[in-house]
Parts: structure tokens; sequence; C-alpha cells
């Protein structure tokens, strides 16, 4: 039996086989969004190049909000419909989730080696069946999870990027910065997706904008500007996760995620500089470990999941 399974973010988009619900990894393939007009197009490509295998199941997991099975991302203008994707692939099921709440599904089954462990904390035995993924990448979301003892997983659906800054962040970057230009950090997205860093140093340097990966790459090649700039967003990533391990309470662990999520982990320091900042309740985030999520396929084990 052949289930088609999908990871489609703002920038890239994963596709995979999965066989008698096992995901073929020779089949997994990284599609550019900027390649293709629409994602029915990047299916099509896909299934001709996996020599068109009988489908017959689908689950894609969007990095938008979804509804009555259609779903439209929102750093791109791609649209989703479950029907015209059933035609598409002459599937006899498709899902459509959200793509926080597929990684969500995975935490239970993450391998070993698909994490890094970034910070350890003692175990709460009592509260340790929360967790939460934070997801930076093109876009910024959460997906909160709660765990059963039998390894079942409820994987709550939110759209945390379009939430205001918390206003102690934004008071941080206003002193930064000036009240004029913190006004462009107006939403938690527009501060931690790939963008925010590249705003952030942008501002700091009064200089174009570049690529948020470019930032990275100069920081580690030890230009001053951008080490300074990293070092100030890991530390706006650690006040903003503090907020979070308040709303959730995840001391199962809180596992980052996406392309901007996975640089957070040379920067651990400058981290838990904003993590533990406040006294205040600061026995929440110590209880805190994090995690961050290696595994490039993540979110394709968390659709095969949704599907079983
Ligand atoms: N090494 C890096 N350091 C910082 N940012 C990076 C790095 N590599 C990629 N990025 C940024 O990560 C973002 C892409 O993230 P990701 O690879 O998770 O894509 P995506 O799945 O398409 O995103 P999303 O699911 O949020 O829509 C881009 O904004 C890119 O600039």
């Amino acid at each position: 039996m052949a289930m088609l399974l999908g990871d489609v973010g703002g920038t890239n988009a994963r596709l995979a086989i999965a066989r008698d619900h096992v995901i073929d990894g020779q089949s997994v393939t990284r599609f550019r969004g900027d390649d293709f007009a629409g994602f029915d197009d990047v299916v099509r490509r896909f299934l001709q190049e996996q020599d068109q295998p009988h489908i017959e199941s689908v689950c894609i997991a969007v990095a938008g909000p979804v509804s009555g099975g259609k779903a439209r991302l929102t750093n791109r203008d791609w649209d989703f419909d479950q029907d015209r994707l059933a035609r598409l692939t002459d599937a006899d099921r498709v899902l459509l989730i959200n793509d926080l709440t597929a990684l969500g599904h995975a935490i239970p089954s993450l391998r070993e080696d698909g994490v890094a462990v970034l910070r350890t904390a003692p175990a709460d035995r009592a509260r340790n069946d929360q967790a939460l993924v934070v997801g930076l990448g093109t876009g910024f979301n959460v997906c909160a999870v709660r765990m059963s003892a039998g390894g079942g997983v409820t994987a709550m659906e939110a759209e945390e990027g379009h939430t205001n800054l918390p206003a102690n962040i934004h008071l941080r970057l206003a002193d930064l910065l000036g009240a004029q230009t913190a006004r462009q950090f107006a939403s938690t997205e527009e501060t931690f997706a790939g963008r925010g860093l590249s705003r952030l140093h942008a501002a700091r340097t009064a200089s174009d904008p570049i690529r948020a990966e470019d930032i990275a790459r100069a920081a580690r090649a030890g230009d001053p500007a951008a080490v300074a700039t990293y070092g100030l967003f890991a530390e706006l990533v650690g006040l903003m996760c503090r907020e979070l391990a308040l709303h959730f309470m995840p001391l199962e662990g809180l596992y980052l995620a996406g392309g901007v999520g996975r640089s957070i982990a040379d920067r651990m320091q400058d981290f838990q500089r904003g993590f533990l900042a406040q006294p205040f309740m600061r026995h929440i985030p110590e209880n805190t470990p994090i995690f961050l999520i290696r595994d490039d396929m993540a979110a394709l084990h968390g659709c095969l999941k949704a599907l079983t």
C-alpha cells in the first residue's frame, strides 16, 4: 500500500512515498517552491519521477491554516484542496494538516538521532506528558502536544505567528532600535521568521536586508556585526520561548524546528540569557528541556502517523 506524504513550507516542499507504513528514504525529494506555479505541479513532477506508483492515501502538511478540506500557504500564493488532490493522485483518502501539527504527531517517534539535546532539565515526572514544537522558518508557529502513556498524541493546531509580539520584547527592540523602527516587528512571525532576522540585522547596521542564512554564515566567519545581530536574535528567541513555556508548560520538552530554529543551536548561551531572564516563575523555563529537531523528515513521519 503506497502513501504520498508531503511537508510544504513557504520556501521548500518535501515529498515522499511510504510503503507498508514505512517511508521509502530513496523517494524523499525536496523541491523549491520558486520553481513551481502551484503545489499540483510539484505532485505531478514527483509522481512522474517515482514512476507513477498507485497511491492509496495522501497526507500533506501545509504551513498555513487548514479548514474544511482546504488550506493555503501563508507565505506563498499556493492553495490546497483535498478533492482536487484526490483526483490528481487517484487516492481514496486525502488528509491536509498544518505542518506544525505534523511535527507534533512526530514527537514520540523521533529517534534519538533525530533530535539534539540543547538544554537538559530535571525531569518533572508528574508533568512530563506535555511538549511544545516551536517552528522558526519562512514562518513561525507552534504546536502544543500531549502524550498518553500508550504512545498516543494529541497535537493542538495554532496560528501563533500572527499573535502580537509580547510587550517586553517590543520594548527591548524600541530601546535598541528606536520606537519607529521597532514598529516593523509587530507580530511574532515578523520578528522570529527568517525575514525577522534579516530585518533586525538591516535595522542594526542601517543597511539593506540580506538573507537569514547569509547572516548566519557571516556570524560563523566572525563578522562582528553579524555576531552581534545573531546573539541578540537568539536572546530574543529565548525571551519568546520563556513566554511560550509559561503558556504551555512543556516540561517533557520544547522542540525547536525549521531553518532558523536549527541555527539557534549555535547560540545557546544567548538563548538562555533570554529564556531565564525573568525571576518570576523562573522554575518553569528552568525545568523545561530544550531539543532541536534535526531530522529533516520529521514532518513526513508526522503525516504518516496522522494517516494511521
Ligand atoms: N543557517 C540558517 N540560519 C538562519 N536562517 C536560515 C538558515 N538556513 C535557512 N534559514 C532561513 O530559514 C527559512 C526557511 O526555513 P525552512 O527551511 O524551515 O523552510 P520552510 O519549511 O519552507 O519554512 P516554513 O515551514 O516556516 O514555511 C528562510 O527564511 C531562510 O532564510
